[in-house]
């Protein structure tokens, strides 16, 4: 299948050879361009509308001609969530579960075609910045394909669980002293000076992997498309991800329309919103992030032109949300859906009420949240706001107090 990397500012367009991350001519981001006829041409519809769906049921769009790396990543829950909606006040609320992925987040999407592309393109090491998601994916996917990674995080602002799986599956873990946009230049700088292959979202080949959750929505919706896909905004590769497979399944026939792109962000790290709600082109970066949802706890996205065009140009918008807010979405995802996220993940729920509260989105709408990342990754944080157990002497005395007093 042929495909080449196109400069998103100047157009300049580069061979699927060529390693390169940003474009030479002016460092504009790049996009994957295929050729859509060729594409429709060979698709093969009747597998498309029976095979379940997974990253590689749709091979035919993705820019890997190898076997690729792969430890069974996507075909997640899409789960209709009537209670949750009936709270919200929509009319259809729909969650794709992202945390169901094998590492626990939508990065293995990314991963297994990023590091298949590494493969393909001989490069022998890995790496990234991470806030934690992406280097748990890139230690796995590199352990699966029998290459070293390196991964660099900001010190102290990373969850256990992601620690800890980077760690065990053998990534060379640096801690940076400092934040994740300083760790994400730090690593670029290394990239350009060593024959080691970026993986971070500004790699297109990364955001290539995670269209495929807009294949898999409209798959599990029979191939019908929701009014809005809501979710969380962090180096803002994911919703133009999402965004540019919804594209290419109406370029291709498949579908008719495409959702409204919207994207959430909690107050303290809000880049693209006040950017979306000033109608800048460019997004003023924040210096100083915080947030308790530290995988989004980014000033300066990578991405952020191709997010905003994709909110923009599919009439989506974009919200911020409280720590607060996010934390209760948490618990009504648990307790009202038996859905377990981390806390970047419940943005999309509290974003949603947010802007369903504030008249913004429709009560008649058909919504899809995607939630990004399992409720095992931040043990810490799902602690610290929840009750504490109680402690009982070994008795049914004390017992039957602790439960019907
Ligand atoms: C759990 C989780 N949710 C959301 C995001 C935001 O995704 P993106 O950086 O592609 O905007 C990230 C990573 O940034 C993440 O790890
Ligand atoms: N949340 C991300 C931050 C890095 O973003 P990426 O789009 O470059 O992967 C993470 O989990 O590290």
């Amino acid at each position: 299948m042929e495909y080449y990397l196109k400069c998103i500012e100047c157009g300049a367009e580069f061979d699927k050879k060529e390693i390169i991350y940003t474009c030479t001519k002016c460092n504009g981001l790049l996009d994957v361009i295929y050729d859509y006829n060729e594409i429709k041409k060979n698709m093969d519809m009747n597998k498309l509308k029976t095979e379940a769906p997974s990253v590689w049921k749709y091979k035919d769009l993705l820019p890997v001609g190898i076997e690729p790396v792969s430890i069974r990543e996507g075909g997640t829950p899409l789960y209709k969530c009537d209670r949750l909606a009936k709270k919200i006040g929509v009319k259809e609320l729909y969650v794709k579960h992202e945390g169901m992925n094998p590492t626990g987040s939508f990065k293995d999407r990314g991963m297994t075609v990023g590091v298949s592309k590494a493969i393909e393109l001989g490069m022998k090491t890995v790496a990234c910045a991470s806030t934690g998601n992406t280097s748990a994916a890139l230690a796995i996917y590199g352990a699966k394909a029998g290459i070293p990674s390196v991964v660099l995080l900001p010190a102290g602002k990373v969850a256990l669980g992601k620690i800890g799986q980077a760690l065990m599956h053998g990534a060379k873990v640096i801690m940076i002293k400092g934040n994740f946009d300083d760790a994400l230049l730090l690593v670029r700088e290394l990239c350009n000076q060593e024959p080691i292959y970026l993986l971070n979202s500004i790699n297109p080949y990364r955001l290539e992997g995670q269209k495929t959750i807009a294949f898999e929505i409209a798959d599990q919706l029979g191939f019908k498309v929701p009014d809005r896909v809501v979710l969380p905004v962090g180096n803002a590769g994911n919703i133009t991800a999402i965004n540019k497979g919804f594209k290419e399944f109406v370029t291709l026939g498949i579908t008719d329309r495409r959702p409204k792109m919207t994207g959430i962000q909690t107050e303290g790290a809000c880049p693209i919103v006040k950017a979306i709600k000033s109608g800048a082109d460019n997004i003023t970066p924040e210096k100083n992030p915080e947030t308790i949802a530290t995988a989004i706890r980014i000033g300066d996205p990578v991405n952020a032109r191709k997010a905003l065009a994709a909110i923009r140009e599919s009439g989506g918008t974009a919200e911020s949300v409280t720590d607060d807010e996010l934390v209760q979405a948490q618990k009504d995802l648990a307790q009202l859906e038996g859905i377990g996220v981390e806390p970047a993940s419940a943005t999309s729920v509290a974003g949603l009420k947010k802007l369903v509260d504030a008249g913004i989105i429709s009560k008649d709408e058909t919504v899809v949240c995607v939630t990004t990342g399992h409720l095992l990754k931040d043990p810490e944080e799902v602690i610290s706001v929840c009750i504490e157990p109680v402690v009982v002497e070994p008795t049914i005395e004390a017992l039957r107090k602790a439960i019907f007093s």
